[in-house]
């Protein structure tokens, strides 16, 4: 690790409950013959023609859908610039495409990024927010951990002043299956810094939301 990850990682570290992990690599033969089983105990031939490359699919497929467990989220905001640029920056209807841990089921929606840079000014390329969302999300989530996690290594990464993240997506666990309530929106936040404390900030945050996000 270099110094700035160990910093990072330091910072981290020392906030609420975010991880700085990257775990193993993916089983996929292990996935498959767990296919097989689910296609069985539900009453298919997995024998059968149309599903016969099935299992592999799927375990191409979440190999892909979960590769955010493989990758440190550090690594996604390594080119940062100094651009002595100290106030709001934000990036508005950054797709999300997640899987709520509890049914392994889709959630899918909209991030809506914004920061304060720290003193020295140090801005985020605008495509590393939209991979931080994606490193994050291609693991089994919940929305609030998953807005927690880029608020805080956000705030780490770049020793923002302020940060705020904001998450609404429809979870399909909620719509294609169990309570089926159809268009329903969860709405999550989390809000550091002095985008918590100065409510002028804050306020200048959620004006500019409101317009991008409209
Ligand atoms: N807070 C939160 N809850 C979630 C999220 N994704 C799914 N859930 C909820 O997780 C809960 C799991 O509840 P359980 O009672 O254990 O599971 P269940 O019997 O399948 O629940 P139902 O969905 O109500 O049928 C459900 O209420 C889901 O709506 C999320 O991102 N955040
Ligand atoms: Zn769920």
């Amino acid at each position: 690790m270099n110094d700035h990850k160990d910093l990072v990682a330091a910072r981290l570290l020392s906030s609420r409950d975010t991880e700085v992990r990257t775990t193993g690599t993916v089983d996929l033969a292990r996935i498959e013959d767990a296919v097989r089983d689910i296609l069985v105990a539900v009453g298919e031939d997995p024998d059968r023609h149309g599903l016969k490359e099935t299992p592999k699919r799927v375990a191409h497929a979440y190999a892909e859908l979960f590769a955010g467990l493989r990758v440190d989220p550090i690594d996604a905001l390594g080119t940062t610039f100094e651009e002595g640029h100290q106030e709001l920056v934000m990036v508005c209807d950054i797709e999300v495409q997640s899987f709520c841990e509890h049914h392994l089921l889709p959630f899918i929606g909209k991030a809506h990024i914004g920061y304060v840079p720290g003193l020295s000014g140090c801005v985020a390329g605008l495509s590393k927010l939209a991979r931080l969302v994606d490193i994050y999300a291609r693991r089994p989530q919940v929305q609030e951990r998953l807005t927690t996690q880029i608020a805080d290594c956000l705030h780490a990464a770049l020793d923002a002043a302020g940060v705020i993240v904001v998450i609404e997506c429809e979870h399909t666990c909620m719509t294609m299956r169990g309570i089926r309530k159809a268009g329903a929106r969860t709405i999550t936040s989390a809000v550091r810094g002095t985008l918590q404390s100065d409510p002028r900030t804050r306020n200048e945050a959620m004006e500019l939301l409101r317009r991008g996000a409209a």
